[in-house]
Formats: structure tokens, C-alpha cells, sequence
């Protein structure tokens, strides 16, 4: 069950799905997905390998279409306007394929201005600039980070309202992580876009997530705003007597762990309501800790797949 959002404006939507579902053969990919990703926001897609992210973003472009279910993006129907809304979207796909072996990257960069008629050429050169991409190779010479570098640069270049970005910094050396996070960053100001990201690298995005949507075996388990995750996702350390880990009536338990009398318990919810739980049943909340963005994540994870 998707764990629901506070009210969120639907008219404010850069991306909106409605039990979105995948099937390939009789195998579940992505159910009765409800993506909510409001307009100006950065929204984290964390999740296990073959969670569904890369299929997700997929679909939005119509690349693929769903089994059952819709998708909006940008307030357009994915299944009738695919070809608007892939001119509206800067997307860096999970694969490395590019085009044509012997193309250079400058005439493959070229080529992207029929389909995005924003492009910015000024733009795109000095992203490539700051990407140290030679453009002069052809795209059956390029590594797989150089393959990356110029798949960003088409992807920012025609300054789209909407960025799908699907693991951006997989096959970049970490200076070109530094980089790319910087040139995201500058343009988030610049243009106010909003930015759909799947990554497994959580806390290389930590400075940038408003939002955090996980997937786990094709069902999003979590999707709210980071602030109400670090509010309602807390590590608390309890003493207590012996046995008491069976004693008390706390849904939400993320993980435990022990040492003697001392329990270490990460929990999900009201902080004030599981701490009067956690004294009712006898233990005595020693503190109570916020996690970083990635711990809380990667517990949410846990509990998505165990569920
Ligand atoms: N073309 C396809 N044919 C059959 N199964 C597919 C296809 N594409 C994806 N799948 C399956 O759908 C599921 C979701 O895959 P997907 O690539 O979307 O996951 P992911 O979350 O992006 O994974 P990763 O983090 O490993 O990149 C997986 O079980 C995968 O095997």
C-alpha cells in the first residue's frame, strides 16, 4: 500500500500516474502505481534492482506502454501525445546506446535541435565545455562516462520544463559527479524545472530532494515530502527490561537492533504518539534521533521489500 501523500494541488502536477501498471509476460514490473511529482519539485525514485524505476520512466515518455492504468506528464496524456511529450522532457536514459557508431557527438548533438526546437547551441557548448567533451569523436569511440557527459548536455541543452533523469551519475568518475551535480544544481535555478531522478546513490542528492518516492517490486511503498520524512522517520534508543521487545503495540517498526537492555529502534510515525507507546509498555525512550536522508531511505527500502 502506498503510504499517502499530504493533499497535494492535482492541477500542480509536472507528473501524475494512475494505477500505472506493467506486465511483461506474467512478471509484474510496475502496480497500480499513483505517482504524484509536483511542478518545480526534485523528487527522489529510490529502490532495489528491477524495482520498476527505469520502467516508470519509460512509460512516462511512452516509450513503452502500459498494461493498464495512465500517465500525465506535464498535464499531457503519455498515451496520446507521446511525440509533446518527449519534446518537453530532457531524459537521460538508463542504457548507453546513443546512435550510430561512426556519428561524432557534434553531429549527434546537432540532430537533437529537430526534436527540441528550444534547443540552446550557446547552451549545449558550454556544457560541453564544463563536461569536457571533445565533440569531435564518433559515438563508437566514447567511454561509458563520456557516453553519459553527452547524453546530459542533450538532456539539459533545450532547457525543458521536466528532467527524467534515470541513475545520471552511473559510469562518471567521481570529479564528473561533482560537475554534473553542480550543472543540475545551477540549472534547477536558472530554469525552476522539475526533476524526477532515479538513483541509487542517495546521498549524492541529498542537497537537492524535496520529495522521495520508493519502489519496491513495482509498488510504491513511500512517497511524501523529505521534511515529513525526517519528521516521522526516527531512530530511537530505549532501555528497557527483559523481554520487552515483544511487549509493545508499535506498528511501523523499521528495524531493531539490541545491546542488553538498550534497543536501538528505527520507527515510522508520530514521534510523540510512539513515544507514549514505547513508555506505556514499560521502556524508557533514552533519545530520539533524526536519520539522514539516505538511512531513512534505505530502511523504507527494507521494509518495502519485506512487505
Ligand atoms: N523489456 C523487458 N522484458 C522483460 N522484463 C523486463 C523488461 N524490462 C524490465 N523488465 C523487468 O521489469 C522489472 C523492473 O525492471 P527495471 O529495469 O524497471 O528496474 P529498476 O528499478 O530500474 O532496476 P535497476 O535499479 O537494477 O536499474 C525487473 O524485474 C526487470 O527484469
Amino acid at each position: 500500500m502506498t503510504t499517502p501523500s499530504p493533499s497535494i494541488d492535482e492541477a500542480s502536477l509536472a507528473v501524475a500516474t494512475h494505477a500505472l501498471s506493467k506486465l511483461y509476460g506474467r512478471s509484474t514490473a510496475l502496480e497500480a502505481v499513483d505517482l504524484r511529482v509536483p511542478e518545480g519539485a526534485v523528487y527522489m525514485l529510490a529502490g532495489e534492482n528491477g524495482a520498476g524505476k527505469s520502467t516508470l520512466l519509460r512509460l512516462l515518455l511512452n516509450l513503452e506502454q502500459p498494461t493498464s492504468g495512465r500517465a500525465e506528464v506535464t498535464g499531457l496524456a503519455t498515451d496520446r501525445h507521446g511525440a509533446r511529450v518527449r519534446a518537453r522532457v530532457g531524459y537521460v536514459p538508463e542504457g548507453f546506446g546513443m546512435g550510430p557508431r561512426w556519428m561524432t557527438v557534434e553531429r549527434w548533438l546537432a540532430e537533437r535541435t529537430v526534436y527540441y526546437p528550444a534547443w540552446d547551441a550557446g547552451y549545449a557548448d558550454a556544457l560541453c565545455r564544463r563536461l569536457d567533451i571533445d565533440v569531435s569523436r564518433r559515438i563508437g569511440q566514447l567511454s561509458k562516462g563520456q557516453t553519459r557527459r553527452a547524453q546530459i548536455v542533450a538532456a539539459l541543452a533545450h532547457r525543458p520544463p521536466l528532467l527524467l533523469l534515470d541513475e545520471p551519475s552511473d559510469g562518471l568518475d567521481p570529479a564528473a559527479r561533482d560537475t554534473v551535480l553542480e550543472l543540475v544544481s545551477d540549472h534547477l535555478s536558472q530554469t525552476g524545472c522539475t526533476i524526477l531522478v532515479s538513483t541509487h546513490l542517495i546521498y549524492e542528492l541529498d542537497a537537492l530532494v524535496d520529495q522521495v518516492g520508493v519502489l519496491s517490486h513495482g509498488r510504491l511503498t513511500t512517497q511524501a515530502p523529505r521534511d515529513a520524512l525526517r519528521d516521522t522517520v526516527k531512530a530511537y534508543r530505549i532501555r528497557a527490561p527483559e523481554g520487552w521487545e515483544t511487549a509493545p503495540d508499535i506498528s511501523n517498526v523499521l528495524h531493531r537492533s539490541r545491546f542488553g537492555r538498550e534497543h536501538s529502534w528505527v520507527i515510522r510515525g508520530d514521534e510523540t504518539e510512539v513515544a507514549a507507546r514505547i513508555a506505556a509498555s514499560g521502556g524508557e525512550v533514552r533519545d530520539i534521533a533524526s536519520l539522514t536522508l539516505h538511512d531513512a531511505v534505505v530502511h523504507l527500502m527494507r521494509q518495502g521489500a519485506a512487505s
